[in-house]
């Protein structure tokens, strides 16, 4: 399955965590993506090193950490060392993108670019071969529930073309109100990997696995 979906777990009730885990795992979803916001870099908080530390304990699955933090170089080992695989970075967070992605690397976890709606594909340009994936964020970091950008597809598609040109296996994430309206444009525009939230896996109607067994569903588009 070279499409891939990660169930945003700042969206998951967390009254009830080890429950929704035990049955996204079982639902077959690819990993997991939690959030870590610091009221600074947006204008929210949400999950931090603790809820890595326990969700690490209920699956095998890999963690990717989506740092929305200033100067996330200083947080490194900490995620490291509570359990994360995957450690994205935003480019307008840090003064040294490429000496921390490295960083990440030499930790030992994938490191990935987040980027947000407006940040042109440029600030990639000297990086994206120290970088295993980019998040495009396809809303403004923060909040779930916005509204998707439609400029964003072009990007993914002006994206998936620097990286088809420069022999690069860089994937792309992207994040933010992917579902039923967005999900088919994004996969035709190129993207690899998706974070699905109250759009798709956590869609209030149905049950987890019934809204993994329908995101599948909407990646099959050719
Ligand atoms: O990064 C995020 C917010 O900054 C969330 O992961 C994402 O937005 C959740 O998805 P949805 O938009 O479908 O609720």
């Amino acid at each position: 399955m070279t499409k891939k979906i990660a169930p945003s777990l700042m969206c998951t009730d967390l009254g009830h965590v080890a429950r929704d885990v035990q049955a996204l795992d079982a639902a077959g979803v690819d990993y997991y993506h939690i959030d870590i916001m610091d009221g600074s870099f947006v204008p929210n908080f949400t999950l931090g090193p603790d809820f890595i530390q326990a969700v690490r304990k209920l699956t095998n699955k890999p963690l990717d950490i989506h740092t929305m933090v200033q100067q996330p170089e200083r947080f490194v080992d900490l995620f490291q060392q509570a359990g994360a695989d995957m450690m994205s970075i935003h480019a307008e967070a840090t003064m040294n993108l490429q000496g921390t992605l490295t960083q990440i690397k030499a930790c030992g976890m994938q490191a990935g670019v987040a980027i947000n709606p407006a940040t042109p594909l440029s600030v990639l340009d000297y990086v994206l071969p120290v970088a295993d994936y980019v998040v495009l964020m396809t809303v403004n970091p923060g909040f779930a529930g916005q509204k998707f950008i439609p400029e964003m597809y072009q990007k993914i598609a002006q994206l998936k073309q620097k990286i088809t040109d420069l022999h690069l296996t860089t994937k792309i994430e992207v994040d933010g109100n992917l579902g039923a309206q967005t999900i088919p444009q994004c996969v035709k525009a190129g993207a690899d990997w998706f974070v699905g939230g109250t759009s798709s896996v956590y869609r209030a109607r149905a049950s987890l696995a019934d809204n993994v067994a329908q995101t599948r569903q909407w990646l099959e588009v050719k």
